[in-house]
């Protein structure tokens, strides 16, 4: 059964570059006997036009490696670069200004600002950088997004997945290098999850994007061209080209639970069809 990232794979530009690189990467939290290692070591690539997925039981690191990827954290050892330039390093209005310019994010929870319309929300990060929107694109990812008639509207006249559509556009606006997104449907119904996982695909099958997204769920990853899975801060294993069932399995490796039974092939095939896999 194809997934719905490998339906899409042979109109794909073929890939080159990396967009994001890690080596070494380690991040501790606290000292002494509280120490906690939340990265140990990682070496990742992160290509370019692609949608990686990281996946992994909680605590296992997912959000520090997003955060130290994209600048918003210190690493306590190891390099990243985003494309040529290497981050670790960079003093912090360095980092504010690289964020701001070359990096998109997508949260759980959208974060617009309720006393601006769509429009506004989408376009707060150029005004902020003082730098005009490019109107064709602005059309062509409004157009994508399916945003054209929402434009006027505050966040609280939107429902949650045209909430996460507009935060979508707004991380998509400057034509990042790299869109990070963290757990983009957790605070939406399957329907509308379903939807901005589809807009994700399309920004990085037609418009040429590169995202990464960290997700507990296999039916959300199964978008995704590559899946990371990360256990105890390392990356433990990949899978490219994969379906909700098969990400399901692996993560049952992970987290050490029962071998299958029928309940848990119950769960199989429900998240299979979240997905919309057959
Ligand atoms: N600010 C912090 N201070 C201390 N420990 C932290 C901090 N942030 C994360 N940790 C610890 O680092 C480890 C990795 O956390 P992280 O949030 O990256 O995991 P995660 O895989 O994203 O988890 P979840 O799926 O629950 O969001 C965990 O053990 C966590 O408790």
């Amino acid at each position: 059964m194809p997934s719905p990232a490998a339906e899409h794979a042979q109109e794909k530009a073929p890939t080159d570059g990396v967009a994001a690189r890690a080596r070494g990467l380690t991040k501790a939290y606290g000292q002494g006997e509280t120490t906690v290692l939340a990265l140990d070591a990682v070496d990742v690539d992160i290509a370019r036009g692609r949608f990686t997925a990281v996946m992994g039981p909680s605590g296992s690191g997912k959000s520090t490696l997003m955060h130290c990827l994209a600048g918003l954290d210190t690493v306590s050892a190891g390099q990243v670069w985003l494309g040529d330039t290497e981050i670790t390093g960079l003093r912090d209005r360095e980092l504010t200004r690289l964020r701001r310019d070359r990096i998109g994010f997508m949260f759980q929870s959208f974060n617009l600002i309720p006393t601006l319309t769509a429009l506004e929300n989408i376009t707060l990060p150029m005004d902020i950088a003082g730098r005009k929107p490019d109107p064709a694109w602005l059309d062509q990812v409004v157009d994508t997004l399916g945003l054209r008639d929402r434009l006027g509207h505050r966040p609280a006249q939107l429902s949650g997945g045209q909430q996460q559509r507009v935060a979508c556009a707004r991380a998509l606006l400057s034509r990042p290098e790299l869109v990070f997104a963290d757990e983009p449907t957790g605070n939406l119904d399957s329907r509308a999850g379903l939807e901005v996982l589809g807009f994700l695909r399309e920004a990085v099958d037609d418009l040429g994007q590169t995202v990464v997204m960290v997700t507990h769920d296999p039916g959300a990853a199964a978008h995704s061209d590559l899946v990371l899975f990360l256990a105890d801060g390392r990356i433990v294993d990949e899978m490219e080209q994969p379906t909700a069932a098969a990400v399901l399995e692996r993560m049952r490796l992970f987290t050490g639970r029962a071998p299958r039974t029928a309940e848990t092939d119950a769960d199989v095939r429900r998240v299979a069809e979240t997905a919309g896999e057959d």
